[in-house]
């Protein structure tokens, strides 16, 4: 089965590192993904096939890593970016979400005007753990419009994270889980 194979094959490149950003967490690397252009193209493929049947106007990648597998989702769906920062770094007039993370808390904004009001928006990330992010992300693109579905490229499943997602949207994909 070639998704099978597919998770397989990004499993093998992915890189575990125990202890960090703190003791106790085991963090998954994905930066050697990046060193595989084709096995990226190929994850990128199979990520917008899960929407296939799914109205998406907009992908809202968030901060850093979910800006990676992010654009080129959007590309690929041939939709609008978005672009959810940490808080700060956006120069025009922002919305914002406070949140907590497996490891410690952060606040994510969006710009304002990039969000078209009423519009359906999937919102990406490369990893979901606690599901305290991509809940953040739900909240701020609430404001103005509607969650189209959650897109991941890892899920912790031991931590939960998309049960606190279902209850916003329970169109909930991700490429390979742990
Ligand atoms: O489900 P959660 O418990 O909320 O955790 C998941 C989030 O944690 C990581 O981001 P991080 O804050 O480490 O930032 P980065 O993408 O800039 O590395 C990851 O990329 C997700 O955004
Ligand atoms: N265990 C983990 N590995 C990589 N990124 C993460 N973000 C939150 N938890 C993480």
């Amino acid at each position: 089965m070639k998704t099978k194979n597919l998770e397989e094959r990004v499993k093998s490149v992915i890189r575990d590192v125990q202890d960090f950003p703190k003791p106790g967490i085991l963090f998954k690397d994905i930066t050697p993904i990046l060193l595989h252009p084709s096995l990226l193209q190929e994850m990128v493929a199979a990520m917008a096939n899960q929407f296939k049947d799914v109205k998406v106007d907009a992908v809202a990648g968030i901060e850093s890593r979910g800006y990676l597998f992010g654009v080129l989702l959007a590309q690929k769906l041939q939709v609008p970016f978005i672009m959810i920062r940490k808080e700060g770094k956006l120069p025009a007039k922002t919305i914002n979400e406070s949140y907590d993370l497996e490891y410690g808390s952060a606040t994510i904004e969006v710009h304002e005007d990039a969000i078209t009001k009423g519009s359906h928006v999937l919102i990406h990330d490369d990893l979901l753990a606690t599901g305290g992010t991509a809940v953040a992300a739900a909240n701020l693109i609430q404001q103005k419009a509607h969650v189209a579905g959650f897109s991941f490229v890892i899920d912790l499943t031991f931590l939960e994270g998309s049960k606190k997602l279902k209850e916003i949207q329970p169109i909930i994909k991700s490429l390979i889980t742990y």
